[in-house]
């Protein structure tokens, strides 16, 4: 099947006083139809910039230096305003890390829903967006008399699921969702995430999920990137995340987090702190923290190595049994 999205060699930099900063350096990935892809790694490591560049949201100084983006066999990066402005929520929409603070509070929700159907040019009627509205808000579990409550007078969860109802309003082919769930307690991001996922059933769309928590990545996601250091650094199925990561950048981030079910296990952490993209090592980004860090690790970039769709970048990639 052809990829919905297709990111090759994508760089990003931050554009400061002291020269360059890259946020994302050389990432490639692609989301088929009805794919859920994660993207997971630690605060800084360059996700929220990725999304932002995917959908040509990102603003000075931040700056794409490199790569292609194809949606749907269209050029992201070479589309004008005029298209870009229909690309966003027709064909891929975002919910924000802090999309719960994104909606006015003082503004009615359907007036809300109103503007983006009279914005994309859907419709010009009240009454009309108020009936889409009202399907919209079922879908997410929202009864829609509360259409014509104010965001103040609703709870986090119904916030975020009203925002998750704006980003299907124009029913996109790709939901980006960049840590859609992080300030809500657990029982409501699970309610939340399982709900999105009804809704890709019914609706057929694809998914890029960003957080920094790779466990309720594992039970969400289809596949999954590891993201160190503005790079990728492996890509893989959450099952071979979950059973035998490769690379032990991968094996920390999983042993960081409790699983969502089954035994309670010792958490492990990583050592050491994120790189600072300004100080770029010569070797493999990760061996200052790495537990199997070797002589050549500090001297050489680990290649990609590929198995299959599957990829890692690592000189000592750790064997099955280690997960
Ligand atoms: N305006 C800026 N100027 C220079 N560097 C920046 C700027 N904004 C972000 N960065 C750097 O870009 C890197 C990536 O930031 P980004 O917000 O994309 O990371 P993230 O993985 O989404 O983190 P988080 O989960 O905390 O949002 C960070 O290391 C940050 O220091």
């Amino acid at each position: 099947m052809a990829a919905l999205l297709e990111v090759k060699d994508v760089c990003v930099d931050y554009v400061t006083l002291d020269g360059h900063v890259r946020a994302v350096d050389n990432v490639s990935f692609s989301i088929k139809e009805g794919q859920i892809f994660g993207l997971a790694g630690e605060s800084g490591c360059g996700k929220s910039t990725l999304a932002y560049a995917l959908m040509r949201l990102h603003r000075p100084p931040a700056l794409i230096t490199g790569g292609s983006i194809i949606f749907d066999g269209k050029d992201v990066l070479e589309m004008d305003d005029e298209t870009l402005r229909k690309f966003r929520w027709e064909k891929i929409s975002m919910v924000f890390q802090s999309a719960m603070n994104c909606l006015n509070p003082v503004i009615k929700l359907e007036k809300q829903f109103f503007e983006i159907f009279k914005y994309h040019d859907v419709t010009d009627s009240m009454d009309e967006s108020r009936d889409r509205t009202a399907e919209l808000l079922k879908l997410v579990g929202i009864a829609p008399e509360r259409m014509r409550d104010y965001p103040h007078q609703f709870s986090g969860g119904m916030r975020q699921r009203a925002v998750i109802a704006m980003a299907l309003a124009l029913r996109p082919k790709l939901l980006v969702m960049d840590e859609p769930t992080t300030a809500l307690d657990t029982v409501v991001q699970r309610s939340i995430l399982q709900k999105v996922q009804e809704l890709k059933e019914e609706l057929g769309f694809s998914i890029l999920f960003i957080t920094h928590d790779l466990s309720l990545m594992m039970e969400f996601c289809d596949t999954i990137g590891i993201m160190y250091a503005a790079e990728i650094v492996e890509k893989a199925s959450s099952s071979v995340i979950l059973k035998s990561p490769r690379h032990p950048y991968s094996y920390g981030l999983k042993n960081s987090f409790p699983p969502l079910h089954g035994e309670m296990k010792y958490m492990e952490g990583i050592p050491g702190s994120p790189l600072d993209l300004r100080r770029i090592p010569n070797g493999c980004r990760f061996a200052e923290r790495c537990f199997n860090a070797k002589d050549k690790c500090y001297r050489e970039v680990p290649p990609r190595m590929h198995d299959g769709d599957d990829f890692f970048e690592c000189h000592f990639p750790l064997n099955a049994s280690r997960g």
